[in-house]
C-alpha cells in the first residue's frame, strides 16, 4: 500500500501548473555556439592589447625598445641599453630625488598596486561587499579609471555604475578597507559617476609629534597645531570662528588646546592676543598660568570670567558699531581666546542650576556674537550629546578625537562624516591626539594628529612669554 502513488496526502508535483495558469510562457534556452564565445574572447584580448600602450605607455615603450635592441644588436645591445637606462635613473634619483619619486617611483608603484591589489581583488571585493549591480541577469561592476599613489596612500578613481550613488560606497568604507588590506578608506566625490577611493598604505600618524616650532608672526586664522595624514601641517583657524574639541578621556584634548596656545604665544608676548582660561580639572591649564590674562578653576569664578568676557565683547562691539566691521588684533583690542576645558562641567554637571544657566548664557552670547569683534571660544568636551552641550552647533569648527560611539561622529562633524570615513570611534586608544577635522572648502574629513606639548615645552613658553599678570 505504501508503494502506491495514491498513498497518504495528495502529492503535488512542484512543477505542476497552477490551475488558474494552465499555460506558462518561459524564455527558451538557446545554447551559444562555441565560435561566438571564442570570437568574443579574441575580441577582448585584441582590444586589451590595443589599449595597452595608452594604459601603460612606459612599460610598453621599455618592452618595445628592449625587443628592438635585441633584434638589431643581440644581447650586448640589450645589456648596453639597460645599463644606460639604469645609470640615467640612478643619476636622476641622486640629483633630483623629489621629481624621481613623483615621476618614476610613485608611478611604478601605482602600476603595481593597480594590477596586483586593485585589479586582482576588484571583482570579489565589490561583489561580496554588495557594490556590484545586477540587471537582466547581467552583473555590472564599477570600473577602475586609474590608480595613483602619494607617499602614503593609494587613490583609486572609479566610474560608478549608472543608477547607483556615491553614498553606496560611503556605506561600505569598512568592507572596502578590509577587502583591499588598507587601514581605512575615504571617499571623495569628484563629479557625476566619478568618485575617488583613498586607501592609506600605512599610518603616517602612528608616531607622536613633538611640539611644533612657534611661529614668530602667527597667522591667527591658520595656526600650526599638528600634522595631517598626508604630511601637510594641520592649520587651525581661531580668529573669526569658535572651535569645539570632542574626545573621550585620554583622547588628547589637552594637546589640541596647548598646541593652539603655543602657536599663538608670540602674539601673546606682543600683547595682540590673550588667553582667558577656565580649568575645572585644575590639571590641564594651571601649568601655564603665566601665559593667561585671566584664569579660573572653580565654578563661581569661571562663570564670572565668562560674564566678564561677554561684557568686554559687548563694549568692543559698541565701539566698533558703525565704524569698523572687521577686527584687527592690536594691543588695545587684542584677539581674545576663551579656553574652556571640559565645558560640560559648567553647562551640565554642576549641581547649581543658576551656575549652569549663567554659564550657558555667557557661552551662547560669546559664540553667537564674538567672532567679528575678535573673541573666540576654544572649548573641550568629553561627551557630545545634546543633553550635555546643546550649544554645540554654535561652534562652527569641530574636532573629533577618539569617541565612544559611532553615532557621536556625525554629532560632532556633521551628517555624513562617518560615511565619508571619519571613524573617530575606531581610533586606537594608543594614539592620543589623533582625530578628524573638516578643513575649509572640503566636506571630506581629514585625519590629523595634534602635536604633543610637554610640561618642559610649557615651562619654556612661560619663560619666553612676558607674563601679562593673571587675574581671577
Ligand atoms: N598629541 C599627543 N601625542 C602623544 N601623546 C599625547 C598627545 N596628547 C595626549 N597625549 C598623551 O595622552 C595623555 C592624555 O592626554 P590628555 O590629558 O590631553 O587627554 P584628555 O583628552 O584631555 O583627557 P581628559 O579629558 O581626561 O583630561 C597625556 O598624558 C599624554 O601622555
Amino acid at each position: 500500500m505504501l508503494g502506491r502513488k495514491s498513498a497518504g496526502a495528495a502529492q503535488v508535483q512542484p512543477t505542476a501548473p497552477v490551475p488558474a495558469r494552465t499555460i506558462r510562457f518561459t524564455t527558451p534556452v538557446v545554447e551559444t555556439p562555441g565560435i561566438f564565445i571564442l570570437t568574443g574572447w579574441l575580441w577582448r584580448f585584441l582590444r586589451a592589447l590595443m589599449l595597452l600602450p595608452a594604459q601603460f605607455p612606459v612599460a610598453v615603450s621599455a618592452l618595445g625598445a628592449s625587443i628592438a635592441a635585441y633584434h638589431f644588436g643581440g644581447w650586448i645591445s640589450l645589456a648596453v641599453l639597460w645599463s644606460v637606462v639604469d645609470v640615467v635613473l640612478l643619476v636622476w634619483w641622486r640629483r633630483w630625488p623629489r621629481s624621481f619619486r613623483e615621476v618614476v617611483a610613485l608611478r611604478a608603484l601605482a602600476t603595481w598596486r593597480r594590477l596586483w591589489v586593485y585589479r586582482r581583488h576588484w571583482q570579489p571585493v565589490l561583489v561580496v561587499s554588495g557594490l556590484a549591480e545586477s540587471y537582466l541577469e547581467r552583473q555590472y561592476l564599477p570600473q577602475i579609471r586609474g590608480v595613483s599613489c602619494s607617499a602614503w596612500a593609494d587613490r583609486v578613481r572609479v566610474r560608478i555604475v549608472a543608477g547607483t550613488s556615491p553614498a553606496d560606497f560611503e556605506k561600505r568604507v569598512t568592507e572596502l578597507a578590509h577587502g583591499f588590506g588598507a587601514p581605512s578608506c575615504r571617499i571623495e566625490v569628484r563629479g557625476p559617476r566619478d568618485v575617488v577611493l583613498e586607501f592609506p598604505r600605512y599610518d603616517t600618524l602612528a608616531d607622536p609629534i613633538d611640539a611644533l616650532p612657534i611661529p614668530e608672526v602667527p597667522d591667527l586664522a591658520a595656526l600650526p597645531v599638528g600634522i595631517c595624514e598626508d604630511g601637510e601641517p594641520w592649520l587651525l583657524r581661531l580668529h573669526g570662528t569658535h572651535v569645539l574639541t570632542v574626545g573621550v578621556t585620554g583622547a588628547g584634548k589637552g594637546s589640541v588646546l596647548w598646541s593652539a596656545i603655543r602657536a599663538m604665544s608670540s602674539a601673546i608676548t606682543a600683547g595682540i592676543a590673550e588667553v582667558w582660561a577656565i580649568d575645572p580639572k585644575r590639571m590641564e591649564l594651571s601649568y601655564g598660568l603665566a601665559l593667561f590674562a585671566h584664569y579660573a578653576a572653580d565654578a563661581e569664578t569661571a562663570v564670572a570670567l565668562l560674564e566678564a568676557a561677554v561684557a568686554a565683547m559687548q563694549e568692543r562691539a559698541e565701539r566698533y558699531a558703525g565704524r569698523q566691521r572687521v577686527h584687527v588684533p592690536t594691543v588695545r583690542d587684542p584677539f581674545t581666546v576663551v579656553v574652556l576645558d571640559e565645558v560640560a562641567f559648567l553647562t551640565a554637571y554642576h549641581p547649581d542650576r543658576d551656575i549652569r544657566r549663567r554659564a550657558e548664557n555667557a557661552i551662547a552670547t560669546l559664540t553667537s556674537q564674538g567672532r567679528s569683534v575678535g573673541f573666540c571660544v576654544l572649548a573641550a568636551l568629553q561627551d557630545p550629546r545634546k543633553e550635555v552641550l546643546n550649544l554645540r552647533n554654535l561652534f562652527p569648527d569641530k574636532i573629533a578625537l577618539r569617541l565612544d560611539e559611532a553615532s557621536q561622529v556625525d554629532m560632532v562633524l556633521g551628517e555624513g562624516a562617518r560615511d565619508r570615513g571619519a571613524n573617530a570611534h575606531l581610533i586606537d586608544p594608543e594614539l592620543p591626539g589623533v582625530g578628524f577635522v573638516k578643513l575649509e572648502g572640503s566636506p571630506v574629513p581629514v585625519r590629523v594628529r595634534a602635536a604633543f606639548v610637554s610640561d618642559a615645552d610649557i615651562d619654556h613658553m612661560t619663560a619666553e612669554a612676558a607674563p601679562t599678570g593673571v587675574e581671577g
